[in-house]
């Protein structure tokens, strides 16, 4: 059993507690149900924007702990402010320490396209997603029968959400892409043994149909990286450990973006 079946096994079980405790009729009076969602694609093809996605993560399988007692509120509006193009906020408790109130607080401070980063596997789920305030969810290919995951991104698409479809290798991808879809991501953290590797998203990214907004995740860690992925066609850049191992994550953030828009602007003066 690899880190990703054991998480999702965890979910299944914590997705039954949570359906008794908050039913979806309950779920479903939140204000956010009669507010539209703000599109991630939109922001990540914004010219004026970085791409990034800048993730709120305290822990992880493979790290531990990053920055358990981060404040999001601090730290979302910090990254915003650095030029960030959207949140990612990390809701799942056991592995990576977060909870549904991070995505909340990120929610009330900032005005821009929030992702909820979970390991999503049913439609009470995304009704959760919905009513936290949530722009998009996550499916990883990965993690799902491709009938099951299609079913799943419908779901989400009624709701007003935008998906996020991550794949790890070309099979997925292949199986898993449908029209439900228009946001993939390619995540470069093989879940066996938690490697890095940002070949992954270039030896990908010419069979990710044109079109499709395409999203870099996992393992970037330098802004030359994001030249080179941008240059292959990457829309967007999910970025987490990098910034949130610094004790001002939003200040790394901007320091980043920063040196990233200066490499773009080289590039166009040598062009
Ligand atoms: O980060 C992990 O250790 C991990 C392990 C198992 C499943 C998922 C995991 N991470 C979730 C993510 O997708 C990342 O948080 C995200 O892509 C950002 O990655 P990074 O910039 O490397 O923090």
């Amino acid at each position: 059993m690899n880190i990703l079946d054991q998480i999702i096994a965890t979910k299944y079980k914590e997705v039954a507690e949570r359906k008794e405790l908050y039913p979806v009729k309950l779920l479903e009076k939140s204000l956010y149900f009669e507010t539209p969602c703000i599109s991630l694609e939109r922001y990540l093809l914004r010219p004026d924007k970085s791409g990034i996605i800048a993730e709120i993560k305290r822990k992880s399988p493979s790290k531990g702990d990053i920055n358990p007692y981060v404040s999001v509120e601090r730290t979302s509006i910090s990254y915003m402010q650095a030029g960030a193009s959207a949140l990612s906020v990390l809701t799942d408790g056991p592995y990576f320490g977060g909870k549904n109130e991070d995505l909340m607080t990120a929610r009330k401070f900032n005005y821009c396209p929030i992702l909820r980063k979970d390991f999503t596997v049913d439609e009470y789920q995304i009704v959760e997603a919905k009513s936290i305030g949530a722009d998009a969810i996550l499916l990883i290919a990965a993690a799902l029968e491709p009938a099951r995951l299609k079913e799943l991104a419908a779901f989400a698409r009624s709701l007003g959400l935008e998906v996020l479809l991550e794949v790890h290798n070309l099979q997925e991808l292949q199986q898993t892409l449908c029209d439900e879809v228009t946001v993939v991501g390619v995540n470069n953290r093989n879940l066996k043994d938690f490697v890095t590797d940002v070949n992954t998203s270039l030896e990908l990214a010419n069979h990710i149909p044109a079109g499709i907004t395409k999203i870099s995740e996992s393992g970037i860690s330098k802004p030359e990286t994001l030249v080179t992925l941008r240059t292959a066609g990457y829309n967007g850049f999910l970025i987490g450990e990098t910034f949130m191992q610094n004790s001002r994550p939003g200040q790394s953030a901007a320091a980043f973006i920063k040196e990233f828009k200066q490499l773009l602007a080289q590039q166009e003066v040598s062009a």
